[in-house]
């Protein structure tokens, strides 16, 4: 497969792009023409610089508002063409993207377009260069791909072929089947770009909220089976405008491009008829479980009193580092104090399980995902560690499942209570982790979603907005089917919210785990009275049970599936943590909650402390960089 991406997509001068696309491992490029007119390299040095990058030039674009026009305006716009296609022979490129027009087009007519094309093409060919004729979704006559290729059946030129877009199909419904129709031979050139679902007027969606594939919501696994049953064998190239990309580093951005094509290509192999020629990459399957969480702060003291106030149970120090564990059941907490001077309490890491780790090892590493790299003592168990886009660092384990394991390196943990054989819940029944809510800013938020999904194997789950005091948050659940791993995700929001994560756990019954808890000094998250007025009306609950839950400041949903039980703690430092309770097939994580928790929360930043005589105040996001990773 050739790999190819637009210089639009990504930000900085035509030389970084240029280097960003062949460090990041792209083939070749496509010359966006304002990228080229905005340099000071000459067509002559672009050339020579793509060629000792060892980078294909593949496709000039874009040439606009050719076809359907007056015969006047032809001539015009034969001469604009020309024009193009000497730079094109100076910078060595032969094929030029040729869109449809959207401003000047007066005839609704095939064979009038077919007739200019024709003799676009003829002009093409003495001087050496192609056409790919490009249906753009707004286009004022044609705005569908078939069309544009029945356009240039009825060319009937040699140097007139088609360019398939699957933002421009996709986005208008239209069947990507139809590609197959298409003789091999006249795709001159075919273009990737994802995109969510949005109910937008098509050219600012395009403009503006293309993604990289796995990204977004369109079936690019679908579409790129099409292409390669078609008989299709040239460029496959990423052209995705995007506000985001533009603004941030060029380097990240093609690596975060490549690995998305890499993906869809290997998901493609795998799951479309036909298309087993595409490259693949090591499969890893899903991960069945949660090994633990890690989180990382100077001092880990106040998380401590919390965790015990939940009924977990110290199961030791690590034997050689600052680190020590707390697990009730599956669910395990690693804290840790290790290179962590000045961090307050965050969610630092994560790991998962899966049944082949040695696969999955060598999926996230052929996928480009840089590496932790952590100093192992003799006989300590080596846990691969990666770094997710938005800073939480990833290990993998091997296991078969959260609940039954204990991992092997549960024994480098020394001096604690020990904990049985298997599957022994805590206190009141805490056993797992339930989900992990982590934020992303939102830079990162697509690449994360794609971490998640196209790297580690997870799925998409429901996508939500959060209304919070300071502005809505996105939030997407990325998890297995079975809910073995639940990871909602969402954006920080550029101002005023709290970077922080929490941890869910699991238990069998939470109104005694917040009984307990609060015998032993916990204070919950408060909320407010309104609240449970609210749960009444809406659920018609017993005074009983709405006095239960109010008295131990627990939030309650139900839905078709099932009932859900849940509360908070209040925040140390940049973590927290939520206790949950689901009955029946309750699938969900209490939504209509969200907002009332992120009002409590704010209303206690106000305050001086949060927990009782212990915590520093929270830093705000931008005030500390806790580690070398990332900005969080
Ligand atoms: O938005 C545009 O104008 C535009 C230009 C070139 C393309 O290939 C495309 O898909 C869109
Ligand atoms: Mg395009």
């Amino acid at each position: 497969m050739h790999t190819s991406i637009a210089t639009v997509c990504l930000s900085g001068s035509l030389e970084e792009k240029m280097e960003a696309a062949a460090e990041a491992g792209f083939a070749g490029v496509e010359i966006f023409e304002p990228d080229l007119v905005a340099s000071e390299l000459t067509p002559e040095e672009v050339r020579a610089r793509a060629e000792r990058l060892g980078l294909a030039l593949d496709l000039y674009q874009p040439f606009r508002d050719f076809e359907g026009v007056s015969e006047e305006l032809l001539e015009d716009n034969l001469r604009r063409a020309e024009a193009r296609f000497r730079i094109m022979a100076r910078l060595g490129i032969g094929t030029v993207l040729v869109c449809s027009n959207v401003s000047t087009a007066t005839e609704d007519s095939d064979e009038v377009s077919a007739a200019q094309l024709r003799r676009l093409g003829e002009l093409a060919s003495a001087h050496g260069v192609r056409v790919a004729f490009e249906a753009l979704a707004w286009g004022r006559f044609v705005d569908d791909y078939r069309r544009a290729w029945r356009i240039v059946e009825l060319a009937d030129h040699p140097a007139v072929g088609t360019c398939l877009d699957s933002f421009h199909i996709l986005s208008r419904g239209h069947d990507p089947a139809g590609i197959e129709d298409i003789p091999a031979e006249k795709i001159f050139f075919v273009q990737l770009a994802d995109a969510p679902a949005l109910s937008l007027d098509v050219l600012s969606w395009s403009r503006h909220h293309r993604l990289f594939p796995g990204e977004g919501d369109f079936d690019l696994v679908t579409f790129l089976g099409h292409v390669v049953r078609s008989g299709y064998a040239g460029p496959i190239s990423l052209e995705v405008f995007n506000d985001i990309f533009r603004q941030t580093a060029s380097g990240a951005t093609a690596a975060q491009a490549h690995r998305t094509l890499v993906a869809l290509a290997d998901r493609t192999a795998r799951e479309q008829a036909g298309a087993e020629a595409l490259p693949t990459v090591p499969a890893a399957g899903h991960p069945v479980g949660v090994d633990f969480v890690e989180v990382r702060a100077e001092n880990t003291t106040d998380v401590e009193e919390v965790l015990d106030q939940l009924g977990l149970s110290f199961r030791g120090q690590h034997r050689s580092k600052p680190v020590r564990l707390w697990s009730a059941g599956g669910a395990r907490i690693i804290l840790n104090e290790q290179h962590a001077r000045g961090e307050r309490p965050h969610v630092a890491g994560m790991g998962l399980l899966y049944p082949d780790v040695d696969a999955a090892e060598a999926r996230v590493s052929t996928l480009g995902v840089p590496r932790v790299t952590r100093r192992i003592q003799a006989g300590e168990h080596r846990l691969p560690a990666f770094v997710s886009p938005q800073g939480v660092e990833l290990f993998l384990a091997a296991g078969e499942s959260d609940a039954t394991g204990r991992p092997g390196w549960i024994d480098e943990f020394e001096h604690g209570v020990p904990q049985d054989e298997g599957a022994e819940a805590g206190e009141a029944g805490v056993y797992a982790v339930d989900h992990l809510n982590l934020m992303s800013p939102w830079e990162t938020y697509d690449e994360t979603v794609h971490f998640c999904t196209g790297v580690l194997g997870l799925q998409k789950g429901t996508s939500t907005e959060v209304a919070s005091l300071h502005g809505l948050v996105r939030s997407r659940v990325l998890r297995t089917p079975d809910g073995a791993v639940r990871v909602p995700l969402n954006v920080l929001p550029a101002a005023g919210d709290q970077h922080t994560e929490h941890v869910a756990l699991a238990c069998d019954d939470v109104l005694a785990v917040a009984r307990r808890a609060q015998r032993r000094g916990m204070r919950p998250l408060p909320v407010p009275r309104n609240y449970y007025d609210d749960l009444e009306a809406r659920f018609g609950l017993t005074d009983t049970f709405l006095r239960s839950l109010r008295a131990h400041q627990v939030m309650y949903d139900r839905d078709a599936d099932g009932e859900f039980l849940h509360f908070y703690t209040r925040r140390v430092g940049g973590v927290f943590f939520e206790l949950v309770q689901r009955l029946g097939d309750y699938d969900g994580y209490g939504a209509a909650d969200a907002p009332i928790r992120l009002a409590a929360q704010a209303r206690l930043d106000a305050e001086p402390s949060q927990l009782s005589g212990s915590a520093r105040p929270p830093r705000r996001r931008g005030r500390s960089v806790p580690r070398q990773l990332p900005e969080w």
